[in-house]
């Protein structure tokens, strides 16, 4: 019997600077997010980000908590339910981080008699720090406490006609409304050191103007790459105009280079070059979250306003969008009909 797993990335279990400092601890430690040899690591997260990120991003998550919880759990919740709607098989909900985790959703599966489960990780780009860290960890749940179930997953599907067409539509529909000069494709970013231990190839991505527009095998794996495409895809589909669009890359950490531009520098240059109707649209998430809704809604609106902006609208990710329901009741369908 068959069954399905979607895996996103997880929220703190309250505001308070403990569970933030709980849910921080389990993410940052992650060896594919921060990836230090493990005293290095070690020696920053528990030494250095601990004592003082926690009571910042509480107050930062305070300003966007719902009376249901965390934005990105319910909205995940509710995308569940429509997906469910769709499918006979049955379908569960983790987190990477956090609850509920990826042990608990598996062995709700398993409960249910399930042998063949497709792990659908939320991401549309891939990264180390997204696709890869859910894979390896529910293979190696699977290994060590339900040997008996086979696991496939579904690849990042920045590219996937479906996918870009639901997107285009979102978007279409908050632009008819309010009519931008200019669009921003704002993706969460990550060290540019990652991309480069990403690179199967070794010797692709060099980060700069063109490695990521040069055909390469290097590109199922490549985070910068699939951000431009699905930029690329949108425009396309939605017919923007050049130089009416562009993308950059958010809420980077610590004093290594980061993919770039970087958001909150281009929203800035933007306000002071003129512009005064900014809209932000955020790919990388498929359901609103902290970094959407205070980071983008909140700080960088803020930002665009101070230096010169007038309209500032963040584009609100799929989230329970009933397209994207049927979208990935379809793929899992056609899973479910292939195999
Ligand atoms: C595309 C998705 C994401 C990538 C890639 C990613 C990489 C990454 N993130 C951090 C550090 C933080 N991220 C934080 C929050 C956060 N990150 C993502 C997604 C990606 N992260 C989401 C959806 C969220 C929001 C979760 C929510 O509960 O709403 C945070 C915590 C909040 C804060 O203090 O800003 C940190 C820290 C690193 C180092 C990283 C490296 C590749
Ligand atoms: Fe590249
Ligand atoms: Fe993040």
């Amino acid at each position: 019997m068959k069954g399905v797993l979607l895996v996103n990335l997880g929220s703190p279990n309250s505001t308070s600077v403990k569970d933030v400092k709980k849910y921080l601890g389990e993410f940052l430690m992650d060896k594919r997010v921060i990836d230090l040899p493990y005293i290095s690591r070690f020696l920053l997260v528990k030494g250095i980000i601990l004592n003082t990120r926690p009571k910042k991003s509480a107050e930062a998550y305070k300003k966007i908590w719902w009376k249901e919880g965390s934005p990105l759990i319910v909205l995940s919740e509710r995308l569940l339910k429509k997906v469910q709607q769709e499918t006979d098989l049955p379908v569960e909900l983790a987190m990477r981080y956090g609850n509920p985790s990826i042990k608990n959703g598996i062995e709700k599966l398993a409960n249910q008699g399930i042998t063949e489960i497709l792990l659908i990780p939320l991401y549309p780009q891939f990264a180390m720090a997204t696709t890869e860290t859910i894979v390896v960890l529910a293979n190696k749940i699977v290994e060590k406490h339900f040997s008996h179930i086979k696991l496939t997953h579904l690849p990042a599907f920045y590219n996937n006609e479906s996918y870009i067409k639901v997107l285009s539509n979102s978007i279409k529909k908050e632009l008819d409304i309010l009519q931008p000069e200019h669009l921003l494709f704002s993706y969460h970013g990550v060290p540019e050191r990652h991309i480069k231990k990403s690179d199967i190839t070794k010797s692709h991505c060099k980060i700069d103007n063109s490695c990521c527009n040069t055909p390469s095998e290097a590109h199922k794996f490549c985070y910068r790459h699939q951000c431009y495409e699905t930029t690329k895809l949108v425009a396309k589909q939605l017919n923007l105009k050049e130089n009416t669009f562009s993308t950059s890359f958010q809420s980077r950490l610590g004093r290594d280079p980061w993919l770039q531009p970087y958001t909150d520098q281009t929203i800035d240059k933007f306000a002071k070059n003129g512009i005064k109707n900014l809209a932000v649209v955020t790919p990388a998430f498929v359901s609103d979250c902290l970094e959407t809704l205070e980071e983008i809604g909140i700080e960088a609106k803020h930002s665009f306003i101070q230096n010169g902006g007038k309209h500032f609208a963040t584009i609100p990710c799929l989230n329970d969008n009933n397209q994207w329901a049927k979208t990935l009741s379809k793929w899992i369908n056609n899973w479910n009909s292939k195999n």
